[in-house]
């Protein structure tokens, strides 16, 4: 049987208890949900009528415990959208199961989420692909998904999703459409392209074999985290779009010197945070939520 601690039984009952408890703490009803990755909290900022839970106050929650992970959750208005934020995401390096690490996906589903946007840092295996650039997912590798650490394993739960659900198009085609022509609009055409990414476990960064494999692999670039939202989201019906700000390049090179650190990746995030942050909000401007007819909606 798989580990105990992936088939987090008891999740079953908490996703409705934590959405109840939140619903009965605010009177906002989120449309579309971000996720925030590392030094990328501030997006929360740009939601008004702001209300805001410490992850350690909402029954159910993991907590955040990585720098550059605030673990607040921000309910707010932007672009006329009811959105929900998480400032700081839960990574399985961080000995959280993956239901935990999904938990709050599900949650928002039953608080009637109908689109997720997943933001992460990562780092370049992609010649074209530089620090300070931001990589449209078009797609992922999810590496502990493919050996079975996937927050899908154990019982399924009927009420969310299939067995087996179909993972072929799960970053929307439509949403990744209209952030290019965004990017071309905002005028950061050459800083935004897509492309792949792939999730390993962590907490360390890859070896030189590890990232000329991926690269081998077709990978574009490679972070510790988003892949299991975005398939437990796509398991309960959601839109999807993910984007990676590219923090650093993987090196690849035996006679390459460079290493990488998570001080420098949160560097990367201050100094972008404002391009990210327009593509975004621009997006969820654009969204087309219950079917209303608005103009360049997706
Ligand atoms: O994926 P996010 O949460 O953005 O963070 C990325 O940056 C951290 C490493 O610096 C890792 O947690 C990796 O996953
Ligand atoms: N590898 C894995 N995760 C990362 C990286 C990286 O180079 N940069 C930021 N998150």
């Amino acid at each position: 049987d798989a580990p105990r601690d992936q088939i987090c039984l008891s999740c079953h009952d908490e996703y409705q208890k934590t959405a109840d408890w939140l619903m009965s703490q605010t009177k906002h009803r989120p449309q579309v949900a971000i996720i925030c990755g590392s030094g990328l909290g501030m997006l929360a900022d740009t939601l008004k009528c702001q209300d805001s839970f410490a992850y350690s106050d909402i029954p159910g929650f993991p907590q955040s415990t990585v720098q550059g992970h605030a673990g607040r959750l921000v309910f707010g208005e932007l672009k006329g959208k009811t959105c929900v934020c998480m400032q700081g995401r839960f990574h399985m390096y961080e000995g959280h199961s993956l239901c935990k690490t999904t938990f709050p996906v599900r949650v928002f589903k039953l608080m009637g989420v109908e689109t997720l946007i997943v933001t992460n840092a990562a780092g370049s295996l992609a010649d074209g692909l530089q620090p300070g650039d931001i990589m449209v997912i078009k797609d992922h590798v999810n590496f502990p998904g493919l050996v079975g650490l996937n927050p899908l394993c154990g019982p399924n739960d009927d009420k969310f999703g299939p067995r087996f659900p179909a993972m072929s198009g799960c970053y929307d085609k439509g949403l990744r459409c209209v952030a290019m022509e965004i990017a071309k609009q905002l005028g950061v055409a050459s800083l935004v392209q897509e492309g792949v990414y792939a999730m390993v476990g962590g907490p360390n960064f890859e070896s030189i074999a590890e990232a000329r494999l991926l690269h081998r692999l077709g990978v574009d670039a490679v972070g510790m985290s988003t892949a299991p939202e975005v398939v437990v989201a796509t398991h309960c019906g959601l839109r999807v779009f993910g984007l990676s700000l590219i923090t650093n390049k993987v090196v690849k090179s035996y006679e390459d010197s460079d290493s990488v650190n998570h001080e420098g990746v949160l560097e990367i995030g201050r100094l972008r945070s404002h391009t990210v942050q327009q593509l975004v909000t621009e997006l969820v401007s654009r969204m087309e939520i219950n079917n209303n007819n608005t103009n360049n909606a997706v």
